[in-house]
């Protein structure tokens, strides 16, 4: 049994996953007693383990073996016997076992020109900046998480609205209270309480 929740940190590209993650982390470590969660980008474990199986110039991004990916991440989160704490920062949900994940965040930045100006300015192509705007226009990420996770009970899946910096801090602050919560409610049910 994980002593502390993995949480997937979900969202069309740009959003402000890695940020959020970064800041909750940071936040948790200086929390009283400290936590230890660990941040797993899902970008490095593609590169790093080689999880893809080419580059598509148009959509300028690597494409990925998800199953290859998915039997990294499995073993990722098992480290420290299955204790937990993993925050995982990844713009799908495609392929986690609902069983892996305790909650899923999904940051949602609904107004348009401020994101389209955060992928304009990686230098995407417009094609891929529009793909990507449509994605989050619709909804796509939050639809894909609701039928995993929020099939099996309510509240597993959360969405925030990440468009201004105070959103950063507001999430990460969010997510750790979670976590203490979570933390506490899943520690008096060990202990029988
Ligand atoms: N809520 C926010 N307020 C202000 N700036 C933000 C916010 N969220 C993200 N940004 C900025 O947008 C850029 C992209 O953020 P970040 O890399 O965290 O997004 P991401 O969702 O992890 O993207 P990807 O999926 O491509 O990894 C960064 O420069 C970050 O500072």
């Amino acid at each position: 049994m994980r002593s502390l929740p993995n949480i997937l940190v979900t969202g069309t590209p740009g959003v402000g996953k890695t940020t959020t993650c970064t800041q909750l982390v940071s936040l948790a470590s200086q929390s009283s007693p400290p936590l230890d969660l660990k941040h797993v980008s899902i970008n490095d474990i593609v590169k790093e383990r080689s999880c893809h199986t080419g580059y598509d110039e148009e959509l300028q991004t690597l494409i990925v073996d998800d199953d290859k990916l998915m039997d990294e991440v499995e073993k990722e989160i098992a480290d420290g016997d299955g204790a937990g704490g993993f925050i995982i920062d990844w713009h799908s949900t495609a392929g986690f076992a609902v069983r892996w994940v305790d909650l899923v965040v999904v940051l949602r930045c609904d107004e348009t020109s401020v994101l389209y100006d955060r992928l304009a300015s990686r230098g995407y192509r417009d094609e891929k900046v529009q793909e990507n705007m449509d994605a989050e226009i619709f909804g796509v990420v939050s639809e894909e998480a609701k039928e995993g996770w929020g099939e099996v009970e309510d509240g597993r899946v959360v969405e925030l609205k990440s468009v201004q910096a105070e959103d950063i801090e507001e999430n990460a602050e969010r997510i750790l209270l979670w976590v203490k919560n979570w933390v506490k409610d899943h520690g008096s049910k060990t202990n029988g309480e």
